[in-house]
């Protein structure tokens, strides 16, 4: 794992918490993206060398929409940022954690994303992201 790529939160309502992390972080979001395979739109803040993702739900399926609904808004999913994600994938494998995705998929942001199942990282989802070339 390279660094964290981004840290990513579900909320309820993209626009009212993007002003909100708009007033924050003194910037606003560079990108706003829907990824329709995931139920969400995204959108991005950078803060110095690190991003912060927004997400909310489009549909009542989205994991987004799930995650609201049990948990309440908040810190979603934590994203590393790696080089060879097919290759990391079969290492977190063998160590022995839940990958929710071996194939890894299309994410925001011009990345490959695969997940690990929160129940094998201390309750915490973890995303892997590959920059696209
Ligand atoms: C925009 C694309 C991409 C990017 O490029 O950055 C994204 O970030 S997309 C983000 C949204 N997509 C995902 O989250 C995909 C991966 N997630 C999943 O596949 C599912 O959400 C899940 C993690 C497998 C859970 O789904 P499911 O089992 O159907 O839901 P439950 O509600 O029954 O949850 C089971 C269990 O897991 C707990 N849970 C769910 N989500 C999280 C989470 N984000 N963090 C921590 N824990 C989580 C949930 O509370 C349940 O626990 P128990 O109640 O104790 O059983
Ligand atoms: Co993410």
């Amino acid at each position: 794992m390279l660094k964290i790529e981004h840290i990513g939160i579900a909320v309820q309502d993209l626009e009212a918490s993007s002003l909100l992390f708009e007033k924050l972080l003194g910037t606003p979001a560079y990108k706003t993206e829907e990824v329709a395979s995931e139920g969400v739109i995204t959108s991005f803040f950078a803060n110095g060398p690190n991003k912060i993702e927004l997400l909310a739900a489009t549909n009542p399926e989205s994991p987004i929409a799930k995650f609201i609904q049990k948990k309440g808004e908040g810190m979603h999913h934590i994203a590393f940022a790696v080089t060879d994600i097919v290759a990391e994938i079969a290492r977190l494998k063998a160590e022995g954690f839940v990958v929710l995705n071996e194939t890894p998929k299309i994410g925001a942001d011009n990345k490959l994303v695969a997940f690990l199942h929160p129940k094998s990282t201390q309750s915490v989802l973890i995303e892997l992201c590959q920059d696209i070339k």
